[in-house]
């Protein structure tokens, strides 16, 4: 089987480090014919998937962050054919932790080459796929917020920066649930529909998301007092925000609606879409085999 490897060159904290040496010392010992591919801006790791599928390619590696592994997903789902392979270079890799893919690169190749895979569902919401989580309110806010300062300051400080932002600017959301044949008002901080476990590098928001179940996990953290915030948010990193049970539900469900009558900002996995009346979060019927 023929091996793509797809590299984001400017993706994560190790963007100088050069991937090629590691990649060559591993597939070098084996039978394996491969390739190995720069991409040169957003949404070019889709294209060049499709590409190399054509030229029957059976495994494409994403080499680069959860942004990365997403296009190369979306390229896979696509054709309806290929196995996605991930070594995490990115700063979130969420992806690769919630299927406990090594984050170290030369571990990560080593499980490329033993090919153990697994199959997994894709997400998808107003028809964009996701893996990790789509969400609407607090945090999809922070990640919009974010963008604008990562273009002058450092990943870190750039989300704080984003953080701060929001929590002066954040404003509650009114807005209809539906899901099971429930209907719901709910005046939210935020909902989050997770197929992973993870987001924002690390954060559980659903800790107990599976992401072969064929279920969405959904968290919905009803309004709350800003200063409360400080106590919650810094739970969601280690999922320990059911605990404050008196404003964090969760629901598993196959599908989700939500309506709001404002434009409200939607994130897809790290992408913003701005957006209003429905929007819709379901599974799709097609799954993903992806190597672990
Ligand atoms: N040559 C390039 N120049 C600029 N942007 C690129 C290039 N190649 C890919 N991209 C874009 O870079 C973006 C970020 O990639 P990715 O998410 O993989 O890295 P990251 O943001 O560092 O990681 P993470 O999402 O895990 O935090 C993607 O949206 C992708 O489309």
């Amino acid at each position: 089987m023929k091996i793509a490897f797809i590299v984001n060159p400017i993706a994560g904290k190790n963007r100088k480090k050069d991937i090629t040496p590691f990649i060559k010392s591993e597939l070098d010992k084996t039978n394996y014919e491969y390739t190995i591919i720069y991409t040169k801006g957003i949404n070019h790791a889709s294209v060049i998937t499709k590409e190399y599928i054509d030229k029957k390619y059976g495994i494409i590696v994403a080499v680069g962050g959860d942004g990365t592994v997403r296009e190369v997903a979306s390229g896979i789902s696509y054709k309806n054919k290929g196995i996605l392979g991930i070594i995490p270079m990115g700063t979130g890799n969420d992806l690769a932790r919630t299927l406990n893919i090594p984050l170290d690169i030369k571990e990560s190749i080593k499980r490329i080459v033993k090919r153990k895979i697994k199959e997994i569902n894709i997400g998808i919401s107003q028809d964009n796929i996701f893996l990790n989580v789509a969400s609407i309110g607090f945090d999809a806010e922070i990640v919009e917020n974010t963008k604008v300062f990562k273009g002058f300051l450092k990943g870190k400080v750039a989300y704080t920066m984003g953080i701060l932002r929001t929590l002066f600017t954040f404003k509650s959301k009114n807005i209809k649930i539906e899901y099971d044949g429930i209907k719901r008002d709910e005046n939210i901080l935020l909902v989050a529909v997770a197929n992973g476990r993870f987001y924002g590098g690390g954060m559980k928001i659903c800790p107990k998301a599976d992401i072969t179940d064929n279920q969405l996990d959904v968290c919905i953290i009803k309004n709350i007092a800003k200063f409360k915030l400080l106590f919650l948010f810094p739970s969601v990193y280690n999922g320990k925000h059911g605990k404050y049970d008196k404003y964090v539900e969760f629901i598993r469900v196959s599908s989700l609606k939500i309506y709001s009558k404002n434009e409200i900002v939607l994130n897809v996995d790290g992408d913003i879409l701005k957006t209003n009346g429905l929007i819709d979060f379901n599974l799709d019927i097609k799954k993903l085999n992806i190597i672990v």
